[in-house]
């Protein structure tokens, strides 16, 4: 069994600090500030609710550590991260589903509002939840021209909710949101860049790396109040809707997962990821 382990640790070599947790790495460059947070769940960084709950924890303490700013990247070879945990989703506990969904809804609220500005360097592909993380930092790089990217919950057989589309909706706009949403189409890096779904792309994670810190160098000289107050006036009304809104989300969710349509959908998709290559399935949902 994985031995979990949180420890911290200072490198007197390279002036970083290193909080490691069984799925993700945090380094904090003492210099800049700026934390680089790797996902580490093999095969492909599912979300399941362990998982969102580390994301959680380590949010937090970036915060109260007061960090300048943050990367988050993969440490897989080809996924950045392979969105929901079907797994999650496909014959669930209603309890655990419950305990999901709120958990996926801190989540999403915790690394929307963080008070330091965030980079998602997308080194693999990003599906879904995936893409959903990646639209909830402040900027995005893509990294190379294998990976595809994009909501393809319609080709599963279920929706995204309006928290989510509203986050899209801020990222790309509404009408191109709704044509990525409904055909559940997934995207090429450049197809990603023209759309506006990714902020630039570059060869290399190195470089796109470099960008990252490129970005959020931007940062030093405004003041974290200042950029904390303007980034929750621009995000506000998604945030205050999912305030609302948040047991009725669940609750509806809970509900609409349990259907035997939506189930019938998840068995087949699930069967169809075990039977196809998944270029092959990622260039067949095009
Ligand atoms: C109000 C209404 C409520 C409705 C709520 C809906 C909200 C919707 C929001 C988000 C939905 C989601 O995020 S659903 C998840 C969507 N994700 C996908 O479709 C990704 C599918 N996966 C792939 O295409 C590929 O796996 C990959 C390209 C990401 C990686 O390919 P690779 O070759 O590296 O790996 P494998 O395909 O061999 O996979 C390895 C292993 O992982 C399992 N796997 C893959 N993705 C997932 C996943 N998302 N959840 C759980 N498990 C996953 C895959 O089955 C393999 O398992 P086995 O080794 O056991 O076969």
């Amino acid at each position: 069994m994985l031995r979990r382990y949180i420890s911290y640790t200072t490198n007197k070599f390279t002036n970083c600090r290193h909080v490691s947790q069984s799925m993700l790495q945090s380094t904090v460059d003492e210099k800049s500030g700026i934390a680089t947070v790797t996902m580490n769940k093999p095969p492909v960084n599912s979300l399941n609710l362990e998982f969102l709950e580390e994301i959680i924890t380590l949010l937090n303490k970036l915060q109260k550590d007061k960090v300048r700013g943050m990367i988050l990247t993969s440490g897989l070879q080809k996924v950045f991260c392979a969105g929901l945990d079907i797994k999650e989703l496909y014959k669930p506990n209603p309890d655990r589903l419950t305990k999901f969904w709120t958990t996926l809804q801190d989540t999403w609220l915790s690394l929307y509002t963080t008070s330091f500005p965030t980079v998602s360097v997308i080194n693999g592909h990003s599906p879904a939840g995936g893409c959903m993380l990646a639209m909830s930092c402040d900027y995005r790089v893509m990294v190379g021209q294998n990976y595809r990217i994009g909501f393809n919950e319609a080709k599963l057989g279920i929706f995204a909710p309006k928290w989510f589309q509203n986050t899209i909706i801020a990222v790309i706009g509404q009408r191109k949101a709704e044509v990525s949403l409904t055909t559940g189409k997934m995207y090429t890096t450049d197809e990603a860049l023209q759309i506006g779904l990714v902020d630039e792309t570059c060869a290399d994670a190195d470089s796109a790396l470099k960008k990252g810190t490129h970005f959020l160098n931007n940062f030093q000289n405004i003041s974290p109040w200042a950029y904390k107050m303007t980034k929750d006036i621009n995000r506000q009304s998604t945030i205050q809707w999912l305030i609302d809104n948040k047991q009725k989300d669940v609750d509806f969710t809970v509900e609409y997962m349990q259907s035997p349509g939506v189930q019938k959908n998840l068995e087949l998709y699930l069967q169809s990821l075990k039977s196809l290559p998944p270029l092959k399935l990622i260039s067949e949902i095009n």
